[in-house]
């Protein structure tokens, strides 16, 4: 049987220094599928070597796209051209990741080959029907398990068509699947949003030389164009950034500076909120690097308030929840987040596995069905007690910081995941000043 990794939190002072994070995952992925497929060779920096965008960079060379390692967070792709993947027998396997499966099902949804794509226990029950509903009425045969669930059979030989699609809840997946596959459409493709998400594929396919018309909420390409191969320099993810962030802003006496993280409006929704609450952050040399934003961050601790979370923030801070959480708990009065039903979803229920965690540690939290009200309990103290992360690495990254907060040890369960994102995370958490063993049970 194979070892579970979980870790001891305990109570811990300040942080402080200056600190890189881990390359975007979101990038990396769509670096290495739309890099696959371009013509002539591409170089990608900054690629996030965790396992679920490795997971991506090895289905693509399943998938016959030659690629080098020159150096840890570094890949040089040599591009097979648009119709130039060829079909594996072995299922493609995405590990953890929502958004591998999602976007190689667009991807693959065109191909003249049959394509299998599978995940572990978590991805295995996380909905599929969003990608292949839209996919179908683009042409496409797509098989699921009963229930909409992975595995993900995509039959390969059937011509798509483009079509208009809204989807019916706000996902940079879904509509970053549907581009995919119209980049194999005849005709056009068009998303449109109901509130505007992520925008990296659009971007990407655009720096790659494919014609894309877009507007926030709004995006539009026509099939059978062809992607050029070039540099893509990955930022560093904001997502991961927001554990030491949040560390610092909770942490008395605190005073971190975090370098060159990518402030994509469209990921940033946790820095408008936290500082509506009360927080000291600080943008510093800003600066465009390959078309997206980069600046350092620089945090100290202040005191917070609670707040309603505007909806409109929702999307640009979907995987910033479990973080907010925390930080609602350690603020002055009742935080409210409301239209986040998304969070249900996620590696898991993100809104059971924090109200259930943060009670534990005596905080009250009150759950509905799209989100929660968290009764902050100000400058004061956690209790400590045992966690389980549900094998999801942001309810375990979030309660890593929340320990920091308590007065006795927090066991945190099942954090093996935390791999997924941010595979340095329990060293890096150790400079920062947290205090974070790891424990290996079988
Ligand atoms: O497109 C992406 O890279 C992602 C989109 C989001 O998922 P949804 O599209 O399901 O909201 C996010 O939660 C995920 O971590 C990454
Ligand atoms: C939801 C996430 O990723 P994915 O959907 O790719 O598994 C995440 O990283 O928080």
């Amino acid at each position: 049987m194979q070892a579970r990794r979980d870790w001891i939190a305990g109570p811990a002072g300040p942080v402080h220094g200056t600190f890189d994070v881990p390359g975007d995952k979101s990038v990396s992925h769509r670096a290495v599928m739309l890099a696959g497929i371009a013509e002539g060779v591409s170089h990608v920096r900054g690629f996030l070597e965790g396992e679920d965008t490795r997971a991506t960079a090895r289905i693509m060379q399943q998938l016959g796209v030659r690629m080098e390692t020159p150096a840890p967070g570094q890949r040089i792709v040599h591009g097979v051209g648009l119709h130039g993947l060829r079909g594996s027998d072995a299922p493609l396997d995405c590990g953890n990741a929502g958004t591998g499966m999602r976007l190689l099902a667009g991807l693959l949804a065109g191909q003249a080959f049959d394509s299998t794509l599978v995940g572990d226990a978590s991805l295995s029950r996380r909905p599929m029907r969003r990608v292949s509903d839209p996919l179908q009425q683009m042409g496409a045969v797509v098989e699921t398990r009963e229930g909409g669930l992975p595995p993900l059979t995509l039959r390969g030989g059937h011509s798509l068509h483009g079509i208009e699609y809204a989807p019916p809840m706000a996902s940079a997946q879904v509509k970053s699947a549907v581009l995919l596959a119209g980049l194999y459409a005849q005709g056009e493709t068009v998303v449109r949003e109901v509130r505007p998400t992520r925008d990296y594929t659009e971007r990407m396919l655009a720096a790659f030389g494919w014609p894309v018309q877009m507007e926030p909420g709004y995006v539009r390409l026509r099939g059978g164009a062809t992607l050029q191969g070039g540099e893509v320099v990955v930022p560093g993810d904001f997502s991961s950034a927001a554990f030491p962030l949040l560390a610092a802003v909770i942490t008395p006496g605190s005073h971190l500076r975090l370098r060159a993280v990518g402030l994509n409006p469209r990921r940033t929704g946790l820095l408008e909120v936290l500082r509506r609450m009360g927080a000291d952050i600080t943008v510093h040399e800003a600066r465009e690097e390959a078309g997206e934003t980069l600046a350092d961050l620089e945090i100290r601790h202040a005191p917070l308030r609670g707040i309603d979370v505007p909806v409109e923030h929702v999307s640009d801070m979907i995987d910033e929840f479990p973080a907010l959480f925390v930080a609602a708990a350690c603020a002055e009065g009742v935080t409210r987040v409301r239209g986040a039903a998304e969070l249900r979803v996620k590696e898991s229920d993100r809104i059971d596995a924090m109200a259930r965690g943060l009670r534990t540690l005596g905080v009250t939290v009150e759950e509905t069905p799209d989100g929660a009200d968290i009764v902050g309990q100000g400058e004061g103290r956690f209790g400590g007690g045992e966690i389980d992360s549900h094998g999801d690495h942001r309810i375990a990254m979030s309660f890593a910081v929340a320990a920091s907060r308590s007065a006795e040890a927090v066991h945190i369960l099942d954090c093996a995941a935390v791999d997924t994102s941010f595979p340095d995370f329990v060293a890096q958490a150790g400079q920062w000043g947290l205090d974070l063993r790891v424990r290996e049970t079988r």
